[in-house]
């Protein structure tokens, strides 16, 4: 039975889906100014992960990632780049789209991008307005008012009265409440304007979800997702939009993602503190950081280092090895109580780090086994790469993973296979002190050997 830790309730629930067997998640995607960085890798691979796990448990899952692609700091950015908006988006969705398949995060069924969707954002405002919960400003802003919703503050639990208080929004007299948020915010430049019943203008960033989320799933929502950072005011605002609109909320669960922290601050754009996902996945295989993403509980926060990085690789490298030199082989018996403890796991919040120490023991298990039983070896072999194939890990050839992570050149590869040769030729002759000799240089660069029945083996000794 699985449970999902539930924001809005704050407890664990059993999750049961609206509409049997089906799942509408909905996940709130990124504003396109920009590469995306490790922290985007980080929200968007947990959620793959639970796609992954929710289709392979038997769900039809409807996954929608918007894409925000109108806001001020996309205007700011493509003016400074003196590129139309639509051409700038349009060149950071495809970058993004790249650094995503990189990452081995499957492509959403819809990526809804806010511009395609005004008229829908202008109909909810337009009834808003009409229900009074939202009013006219002179200027032509229209503003949302938290006042008319008797709920506003329960998902992120606020205290409203402290957050007023403390509120730097000044108090002027556009506002009646000083949280009170935008919905349409007026501007005459052509480039990003539409017409409305108040004159020129464009969205908010809140109400873009409460149209995306009301045309996909017509307001029939099991999981809605996205990073801790926007629990509060992005997700606050967005459900009482949403309930205000609707009369009610069909938003069952509420997802969030800890954050990926930088020098102990929230890595972000607006910040700066970034690592652009791009530039580490050039020294760094993608299948490693993924494992570094999903080895903390998605809850928690992950601090960013080479070390933590360097762990990952040496727990995949563990993998790896034991899945070398295995032909895994499709059963129905060994390791079925490690695949028992790997649904437990997951089913407990997909506890990801549980599930990987459940890996790490059917690796202990088949390297028990290695030379003792090869048919065991490869159905052993087999439970492990079936389970880990279904969060997104271990695709490789086991061979090449463990020969890549090398900064090595071709020309150097050549000399380690002439090198294996020599030692080889030298251990049929006796010569054990050239043999030994030859494994010392190869040492020292690093590479280690394991010399097989038939053939020897080499891999590096640590990531480079
Ligand atoms: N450091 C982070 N760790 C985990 N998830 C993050 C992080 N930064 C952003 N996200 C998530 O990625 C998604 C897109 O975020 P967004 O495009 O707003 O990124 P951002 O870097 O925070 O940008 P900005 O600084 O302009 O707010 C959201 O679901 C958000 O919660
Ligand atoms: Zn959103």
């Amino acid at each position: 039975m699985l449970k999902i830790f539930n924001t809005l309730t704050s407890t664990k629930e059993i999750f049961t889906p609206i509409k049997k067997n089906r799942v509408n998640l909905y996940v709130c995607g990124v504003t396109v100014y920009d590469f995306c960085h490790i922290g985007h890798g980080r929200t968007f691979v947990v959620f793959d992960m639970i796609v992954r796990y929710l289709r392979f448990s038997g769900f039809q899952v409807k996954y929608v990632r918007n894409i925000t692609d109108i806001d001020d700091k996309i205007i700011s950015k493509s003016t400074k780049e003196k590129k139309k908006i639509n051409t700038f988006t349009a060149s950071m969705i495809k970058e993004m789209h790249k650094d995503f398949d990189l990452l081995g995060i499957s492509v959403p069924d819809e990526e809804p991008r806010v511009t395609d969707y005004i008229d829908n954002i202008i109909r909810i405002i337009t009834t808003l307005i009409k229900k009074k919960h939202a009013y006219i400003h002179k200027n032509g802003d229209v503003i949302f008012s938290i006042d008319s919703d008797p709920n506003y503050g329960t998902l992120s639990r606020q205290s409203l009265t402290s957050l007023e208080s403390g509120s730097r929004i000044p108090l002027n007299n556009m506002k009646k409440n000083p949280l009170d948020f935008i919905l349409w915010k007026s501007s005459n430049k052509e480039e990003y304007s539409w017409d409305s019943p108040w004159g020129k203008g464009r969205p908010g960033w809140h109400i873009e979800c409460t149209a995306i989320t009301n045309v996909f799933f017509n307001n029939s929502i099991d999981i809605h997702g996205g990073g801790s950072d926007l629990l509060f005011p992005h997700h606050e605002n967005e459900r009482s939009q949403s309930i205000c609109f609707n009369n009610k909320s069909m938003i069952n669960f509420w997802m969030h993602t800890g954050m990926v922290i930088l020098n102990n601050k929230k890595m972000s754009k607006s910040l700066g503190n970034v690592y652009f996902l791009r530039n580490i996945l050039k020294d760094c295989d993608a299948e490693v950081l993924r494992y570094f993403f999903l080895s903390t509980h998605y809850r928690h926060p992950i601090y960013y280092c080479e070390k933590n990085l360097d762990q990952a690789y040496t727990s995949l490298k563990y993998l790896y090895t034991a899945l070398y030199d295995t032909n895994p082989f499709f059963n129905n018996e060994e390791g079925l109580n490690f695949e028992l403890e790997f649904y437990n796991a997951m089913n407990d919040d997909f506890n990801t780090p549980a599930v990987f120490s459940i890996f790490f023991k059917i690796a202990r298990k088949i390297n028990f086994l290695k030379n003792k039983d090869i048919l065991k070896t490869n159905k052993f072999a087999f439970r492990l790469k079936y389970l880990a194939n279904n969060l997104g890990f271990l695709f490789q050839d086991p061979k090449e993973f463990l020969q890549k992570k090398t900064t090595l050149n071709l020309l150097t590869l050549k000399e380690i296979q002439l090198l294996i040769e020599k030692r080889n030729i030298a251990r049929q002759s006796k010569l054990w002190q050239e043999a030994d000799n030859i494994r010392k240089k190869l040492m020292s660069l690093d590479i280690i050997l394991e010399d097989l029945p038939d053939k020897t083996i080499w891999r590096k000794n640590k990531k480079s």
